[in-house]
């Protein structure tokens, strides 16, 4: 991808894409190295200074704005920075998919967004269940560090890390040397305290990894109507942890049909494609390339739900 003349491409990662989860971390960094990744990264400052100060680790960036993918692309291509990789994902879901149990040295989360409402308490980034992906994909003594203006946050940080077996230490207020952030740059011009909390990992704990990397795929043996696929328009499951719907159905005068999906998978969400293609007199069910999720169970049932409705079982 180019912006502005500066290429950064080679920073860039599409794990939704990948064959096998977890991945060969090594492989892809063409180097064995100790792992660290950093979680909602923003313009990436911090990891940009992290790659130049720590070159003996590989860097592993998570971010959900394409905006700031850009930013810190540009940043760190300027500053010809090496071992960094940055993908578009939510890094709680990253974090749990993407990485082998006891895998990672380090994982550092700068101002995450606070969401102080009990209305919004899901989008937070650190919670029980992310303390307990720490535990399994950290290294014995991995350590977590996270920086934030909210107190309250990173208590409530310190009680689920603490009851996963970590070694914490703070909250404690930090006057200067803080992770040199946009957002930190922010705050202290408004004269807010800095908090720092630093966690080590003590037992190991175990987490259910539910992404693969195999495309599901399903042969409906006979042709289907424009009538059919505009009938799967609004077909929808639910269960607990999980659903699909199907918002839209789109048909080619040649008889191929795009299907708009939403899933979400214990609050993971996806908008993709699934593709009606013919075959022969049969027709193939399968994600469509141009928009891939990470193949979740949601996503897969809708793959299996579209064929059984059009076979008519
Ligand atoms: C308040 S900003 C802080 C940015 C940067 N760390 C800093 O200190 O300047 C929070 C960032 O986290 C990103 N973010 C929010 N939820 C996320 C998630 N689940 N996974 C990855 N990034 C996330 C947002 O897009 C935003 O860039």
């Amino acid at each position: 991808m180019y912006a502005w003349g500066v290429d950064f491409a080679r920073y860039l990662v599409h794990p939704e894409r990948w064959e096998e989860l977890p991945p060969e971390w090594d492989l892809l960094f063409a180097r064995p190295a100790q792992l660290a990744v950093e979680i909602g990264f923003g313009n990436g400052e911090f990891l940009c200074e992290a790659a130049h100060a720590h070159p003996e680790l590989n860097w592993v960036g998570f971010e959900t704005s394409l905006t700031c993918i850009v930013k810190a692309g540009r940043k760190l291509a300027r500053a010809g920075a090496e071992h960094v990789r940055l993908a578009r994902v939510d890094g709680r879901f990253a974090l749990r998919e993407l990485f082998p149990d006891e895998s990672v040295e380090r994982v550092v989360l700068h101002f995450p967004c606070p969401w102080p409402k009990r209305s919004h308490a899901e989008r937070r980034v650190m919670d029980e269940g992310f303390a307990r992906t720490l535990a399994a994909i950290l290294r014995p003594a991995g350590r977590f560090e996270l920086t934030t203006d909210v107190l309250r946050y990173a208590e409530d940080a310190a009680g689920d890390l603490a009851a996963m077996g970590f070694r914490v230490a703070g909250p404690e207020a930090v006057a200067a040397g803080g992770p040199g952030t946009r957002y930190e740059a922010k705050w202290r011009r408004e004269g807010r305290p800095i908090w720092h909390l630093r966690a080590e990992r003590g037992r190991k704990g175990s987490t259910l990894r539910i992404a693969e990397g195999m495309m599901p795929h399903v042969r409906v043996h006979q042709s289907v109507s424009g009538d059919a696929v505009a009938r799967l328009g609004g077909l929808k499951e639910a269960w607990p942890g999980g659903a699909f719907v199907i918002k839209e159905a789109y048909l080619s005068p040649r008889g191929a049909a795009l299907l708009r999906a939403f899933s979400t998978d214990e609050g993971f969400e996806q908008q993709y494609f699934l593709a009606l293609v013919p075959e022969d007199g049969a027709t193939l069910v399968k994600l469509d390339g141009a928009a891939v999720p990470f193949r979740t169970p949601a996503v897969k049932r809708s793959v299996a739900a579209v064929a059984a409705a059009l076979e008519g079982r």
